[in-house]
């Protein structure tokens, strides 16, 4: 039998004050969502168990408080991160507008700083009908910086799953190639010369 491999990824979601982190990781995590509105304070941490192909990936996604007072506090979750949502909120432009700096901000932090580091963009709120973000809009800017986008609902619960498993099968690939990496390092490492002999 050829038990499946198992792989931990620490996810972060990042975003202005109130867009929808928090609805759409419980969304995703627990299949609920809630109207009122209770402020994420700091950060805080869901877990999910998901199979990809041949491997279970145990999802730690970290929630981040939108709160500019906890900004320089959330931002150091960011380091040994695996991947990381951009969500913003598609009645709010300037929650759009902020992505750029979500977005430099997490890169500042991932050590070494890589075109390679997986990164999704979620529109939410698609269910309401005042919104204010064209959707070619949204997917330009995304084309440009080379990330998928997704238009989600965390209320209705649209492309919330996919939008994790694109991001999660994203960040297992990332893994696997710095595994893969290790390991040819720590081959040439390994005795290629003849160690001369002493005594
Ligand atoms: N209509 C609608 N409302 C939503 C959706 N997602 C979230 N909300 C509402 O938006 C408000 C803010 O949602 P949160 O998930 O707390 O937002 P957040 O980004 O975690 O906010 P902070 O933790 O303060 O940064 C809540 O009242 C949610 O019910 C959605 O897809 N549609
Ligand atoms: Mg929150």
């Amino acid at each position: 039998m050829n038990p499946r491999k198992k792989v931990d990824l620490k996810l972060i979601i990042v975003g202005a004050l109130g867009v929808g982190k928090t609805s759409l990781l419980h969304q995703y995590v627990h299949k609920t969502f809630f109207e009122e509105y209770q402020t994420t304070l700091g950060a805080s941490i869901l877990s999910k168990i998901i199979i990809l192909d041949d491997t279970t990936l145990k999802l730690q996604i970290w929630d981040t408080g939108g709160q500019e007072r906890f900004r320089s506090m959330v931002s150091t979750f960011y380091k040994g991160s695996d991947g990381c949502i951009l969500a913003f909120d598609v009645t709010d432009p300037e929650s759009f507008e902020a992505l750029d700096i979500w977005r430099d901000d997490v890169l500042a932090k991932i050590v070494p700083m890589e075109q390679s580091y997986p990164m999704v963009v979620l529109g939410n709120k698609i269910d309401l009908e005042d919104r204010k973000v064209p959707q070619e809009v949204a997917h330009e800017w995304c084309k440009e910086k080379d990330m998928p986008y997704f238009e989600v609902s965390a209320k209705n619960d649209i492309n919330v799953v996919q939008a994790f498993e694109v991001l999660a099968s994203r960040a297992l690939l990332r893994y696997q190639g710095i595994a893969e990496n290790h390991l040819a390092d720590s081959i040439k490492l390994s005795p290629g010369q003849p160690r001369s002999k002493c005594c």
